[in-house]
């Protein structure tokens, strides 16, 4: 990945005082998704969620916004997903970045201690609409076809 983004991070007081300035971590050069790590130690019972801390804020600019996404390691492994993933971090938003973090395994809990990596932001570019109403929507191909419109099977039928 060459495109580089410049932005301010900030530590957010954890409820003792304690400040941990740990940014979202990129692995490896060209990875999309940055760590998050969780600033407090829980156990999720299974089918539990907990909106977890990460300690950092951030500042983007306008015209981006960060998603919060699950990791594909924690969810194969321990079934541990992001409710709402992806989650919304928008540009104006000055808060700590928070992890509604779910435990969807149905006997194991799953425990996290300060530093691991909970979840990943990916940092894109978005735009903002202006919405104007109309009576009639222009024409396209789909039109209103949705939700398994397209059928499930492959074209010739296997693959
Ligand atoms: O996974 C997430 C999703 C959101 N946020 C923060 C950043 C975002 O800018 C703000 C609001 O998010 P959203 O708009 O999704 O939540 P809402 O329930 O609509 O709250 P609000 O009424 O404050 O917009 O919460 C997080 O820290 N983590
Ligand atoms: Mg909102």
């Amino acid at each position: 990945m060459t495109s580089e983004l410049d932005v301010f991070f900030a530590a957010v007081p954890g409820p003792d005082g304690r400040r941990s300035a740990v940014p979202p971590l990129y692995a490896h050069p060209g990875d999309a998704g940055a760590d998050l790590l969780s600033a407090e130690a829980l156990t999720l019972a299974a089918g539990a969620r907990a909106l977890v801390s990460t300690g950092v804020s951030i500042a983007l600019p306008d015209g981006f916004a960060a998603f919060v996404v699950p990791r594909s390691g924690l969810a194969a492994k321990h079934g541990i997903t992001v409710v709402n993933s992806p989650g919304t971090v928008d540009a104006g938003y000055r808060g700590e970045i928070k992890v509604t973090l779910l435990n969807t395994d149905r006997d194991a809990d799953y425990s996290i201690e300060v530093g691991d990596k909970i979840a990943q932001i990916v940092i894109m570019p978005v735009v903002r609409a202006t919405f104007s109403p109309v009576e009639t929507l222009p024409e396209s191909v789909r039109g209103e076809g949705g939700f398994g419109s397209t059928g499930y099977a492959s074209p010739g039928g296997s693959l």
